[in-house]
């Protein structure tokens, strides 16, 4: 009898040095360092290059890295005009995919499968991925785009692209701390999708394309959006019980609580549930955390289910002022650095994925015969 694995659940695929997500002891490694301490201790262009490179950069790695990323910030003239077409009626992560995709119709090197090309593109990518999100929340609130800035690192440049103002150093620490939690999580559906991909050995920026398009759904990335739709729809917390009542009753599935890999609670939450308490306090909005702690202390006691990393994201987002379809795009801004690495561990020891069905369709028949 042939046992199925849907959605290959418990199946391991391959092997992996890029992180390690152990749900027994509720911890999640990036190149055998602790996220929550990298996200505490560490710039994320740090944590991009251990991704990248398998370890921490001295002082002037890091500063001749840096260096690299802030000289591409500025998106191809062809990109921008190509993102100010779309229509402000289609998704951000729609741009961010299309954008990817252009970006790599530009790149001289797209064919390039070797190893120094591949990670040169990736820094590219990385580089100019805010500058979409930025340009395209703007334009949607009639805005021109903004000029990058490269004496600003990553996380700040992406608030002035955004805001044309870079904000106070409690909120870029808490962004900060948001990308890095973001930027890795071994075979999450987003990145399995990029390993596919590369699997073909089809070029790098068509699997970050890829990767895009299984991040938007909302039962991946895109839960950081609806995470703010749910507490729009609440209201105050007086009335989150009520409500998860009628969605339990109903079937529906609540955005941004459970998770495939961890039971008992996803490691990263409590490092930014610490930073989204810090921003409620800055930004003055006690009623948003309450609101936020009704919900899940209703999901705990009815359901035992407990909030993944897009629960505390989407308001700590909201708070840091980006409009709530840009909130997916920017957990896309960071994991592009999960995807690179994965198509580069890919590729190191290529061998094509390609499961197996059992078909359970009609049996063979005899097509009509035609007059
Ligand atoms: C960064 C990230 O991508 S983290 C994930 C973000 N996604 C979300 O927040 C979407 C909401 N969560 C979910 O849909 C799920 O928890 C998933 C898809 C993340 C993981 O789910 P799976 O491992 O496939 O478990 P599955 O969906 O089968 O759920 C198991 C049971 O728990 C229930 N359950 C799981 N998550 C939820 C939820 N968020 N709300 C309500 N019930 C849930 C299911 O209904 C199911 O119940 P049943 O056995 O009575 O049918
Ligand atoms: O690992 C997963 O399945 C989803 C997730 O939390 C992530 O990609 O960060």
């Amino acid at each position: 009898m042939t046992e199925i694995h849907k959605g290959l659940a418990g199946v391991v695929v391959d092997t992996t040095a890029i992180s390690s997500v152990d749900p027994e002891s509720n911890s999640l490694l990036y190149r055998g360092y602790p996220a929550d301490q990298l996200a505490e201790r560490c710039v994320f262009e740090e944590v991009a290059y251990l991704l990248w490179h398998g370890e921490l950069p001295t002082p002037d790695e890091l500063a001749a890295f840096q260096g690299r990323g802030r000289s591409q910030r500025a998106l191809p003239g062809a990109v921008i005009d190509a993102v100010l077409a779309l229509p402000t009626t289609c998704h951000p992560m729609d741009v961010v995919r299309t954008a990817v995709s252009i970006i790599g119709a530009h790149d001289p090197s797209a064919q390039d499968p070797s190893p120094e090309a591949n990670l040169a593109k990736s820094v590219r990518l990385l580089a100019q991925i805010p500058a979409v999100v930025a340009v395209d929340q703007r334009r949607r609130r009639g805005l021109d785009p903004i000029e990058p800035r490269d004496d600003l690192k990553f996380a700040d440049n992406l608030f002035w692209m955004t805001f044309g103002e870079v904000p106070d150093p409690v909120v870029l620490r808490a962004f900060e701390v948001s990308l890095v939690l973001y930027a890795e999580h071994s075979f999450n559906a987003s990145t399995f999708t990029a390993r596919v991909i590369a699997s073909t050995l089809s070029d790098l920026h068509s699997a970050v394309t890829g990767a895009v398009g299984a991040l938007k759904g909302p039962l991946h990335g895109g839960a950081n959006e609806a995470v703010m739709a749910t507490f729009a729809q609440i209201g105050t917390a007086d009335r989150a019980a009520a409500w998860l009542d009628a969605e339990i009753a109903a079937k529906r599935k609540v955005m941004g609580f459970g998770h495939r890999v961890y039971k008992h609670g996803d490691s990263r939450v409590p490092t930014m549930r610490r930073w989204l308490g810090t921003l409620v306090e800055h930004y003055d909005r006690p009623d948003l955390l309450d609101l936020y702690l009704a919900l899940e202390d209703a999901m705990a006691a009815r359901t035992g289910i407990l909030p993944n990393l897009d629960y505390p994201t989407g308001p700590a987002y909201h708070l840091m002022g980006f409009d709530t379809p840009t909130f997916t795009p920017l957990f896309a801004a960071s994991r592009v650095v999960g995807w690179t690495a994965h198509v580069m561990e890919q590729l190191a020891s290529n061998s094509l994925i390609r499961p197996l069905s059992l078909y359970d369709g009609p049996p063979r028949r005899e097509v009509p015969a035609r007059p």
